[in-house]
């Protein structure tokens, strides 16, 4: 087990050929780095700028963002399966910028579970162990390492056993196995038994369903006792039903073996049950670092608040005279005092109110709530999400077309096209400075 580190870890890819980059805008930070390179000059793909995060011995860490925000990469970095641009990346206290991934003791887990599909469940487990036995016990990067790095052709397993000394040539029917290839065996169905797959160990992976493959993949993975696990969107090909209990088995099995884990995806269901942190990424930076619920309820910035929660965060135009919030419709609002406070230097301009739909709800017709129209009902049992229309139709004051989300009681029944009336939250109020984007309160 071991605290990983990421300091300003830098990634940019040369363009394809025949493709046109427009150059990228550049913090004055990265423009004046002496890490930039003459390929980064030359209008390549700046995938990650500058990433510095430090996940310590035994946590479990969410890489979150959207398609293309960089999440693989940074991963494949870490595991030695990309080169960096720039940076340092340090597990323990050793600096593995220029280790190769079969040196760093780290085991990776993949999306589509990069199983040997010639190779039984007991020898998919196996095989780490068989290499790093053959390696003389050097770390190897598991599932990482053996598939994915070119360098090492497969053998058939009798040739790896012959290979290591594990098993002699005797009279058929009979079969030497060397106390090395008996503690192989002793790991392999441990570990099968932790994640319930001991009937499996004779099966090939073709005969596996999604759920029992990404387990075994899991397997492979965890019988290495590497010191880091890196796991790429696991979940990502199994039903809804079986993505949830794995999700569930997963962590628990995490907390049990306490190893340093640092999960992608992009489903942020699974970063805030997952996650004892999350970081949120976004077009090669990290915009947050915090425990789910803080990134919940003290988002940094307005790509946080909009990305996690479902649906999205509301975001309104406001103006602000202290001490009232008025919208461009009939909506006055008077704040508390602590807001008053925390507002002071924007009495007389224009900032982003942001409210959660499950902020919002319905109430009498008054001047301190807000008259919408109902436009859709979308009935899910447990709540209705309803989308809404501010009655002001001279003017924007929602990035969406005046529309809102709310979620209401399903036994609150609204009909499309009724005139209704919001309140706020008041204590679940978000403002957002309109030109950074930057929360203004709550602040982190
Ligand atoms: N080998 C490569 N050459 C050039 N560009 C690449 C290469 N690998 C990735 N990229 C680009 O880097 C960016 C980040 O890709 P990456 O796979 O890390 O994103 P991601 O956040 O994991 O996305 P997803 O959730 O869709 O998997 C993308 O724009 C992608 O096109």
């Amino acid at each position: 087990m071991a605290q990983v580190i990421l300091e300003n870890v830098y990634k940019s890819f040369p363009p394809r050929r025949g493709e046109v980059v427009a150059s990228q805008p550049q913090t004055p930070l990265e423009s004046g780095n002496k890490n930039d390179t003459a390929q980064e000059r030359a209008g390549s793909v700046n995938v990650l700028r500058r990433i510095n995060l430090t996940i310590p011995d035994g946590e479990f860490m969410v890489l979150v963002g959207p398609s293309g925000c960089g999440k693989s990469t940074l991963l494949r970095l870490i595991a030695g399966l990309e080169v960096m641009t720039g940076g340092n990346i340090w597990v323990g206290d050793r600096l593995i910028n220029d280790l190769p991934p079969k040196e760093r003791d780290i085991a990776m887990v993949f999306q589509n579970y990069a199983l040997y599909p010639h190779m039984t469940v007991y020898d998919n487990i196996a095989f780490g162990l068989r290499r790093r036995e053959k390696a003389g016990g050097a770390g190897e990067a598991g599932g990482a390492g053996g598939e994915i790095t070119s360098s090492s052709p497969h053998l058939p397993i009798w040739a790896e056993n012959l290979l290591m000394g594990a098993t002699r040539i005797l009279p058929k029917g009979l079969r030497y196995i060397s106390d090395k290839e008996r503690q192989i065996n002793e790991q392999v169905r441990s570990v099968a038994q932790l994640l319930q797959i001991e009937g499996l160990l004779n099966r090939l992976p073709k005969q596996l369903s999604g759920g029992q493959r990404q387990r075994v993949a899991l397997g492979r993975a965890i019988a290495r006792n590497p010191q880091v696990f890196l796991m790429d969107e696991p979940l990502s090909n199994l039903d809804a039903k079986l993505r949830a209990e794995t999700r569930s088995q997963i962590v628990k099995l995490q907390r049990q073996l306490g190893t340093t884990t640092i999960y992608v995806t992009h489903d942020q269901t699974e970063a805030m049950t997952m996650g004892d942190r999350i970081a949120i990424m976004s077009e090669g930076k990290i915009q947050q670092v915090a425990s789910p619920l803080e990134i919940y309820n003290r988002p940094a910035n307005r790509f946080v608040a909009e990305f996690i929660g479902s649906p999205p965060m509301n975001f309104i135009r406001v103006e602000f005279h202290a001490p009232l919030l008025i919208t461009n419709s009939q909506f006055r609002l008077t704040l508390p005092e602590i807001w008053e406070t925390a507002l002071q230097k924007y009495d007389g301009q224009t900032l982003i109110l942001g409210i959660r739909p499950e902020h919002l709800s319905i109430s009498v017709p008054a001047t301190k709530n807000l008259p919408v129209q109902v436009d859709l009902v979308e009935n899910l049992g447990h709540d209705s999400f309803v989308a809404v229309r501010l009655g002001d139709q001279g003017s924007q004051i929602t990035d969406k077309g005046n529309y809102l989300q709310l979620r209401v009681p399903p036994d609150r029944l609204v009909r499309s096209g009724e005139q209704i009336w919001l309140s706020l939250t008041p204590d679940k109020i978000h403002f957002f400075d309109p030109e950074t984007e930057l929360a203004i309160f709550p602040k982190q």
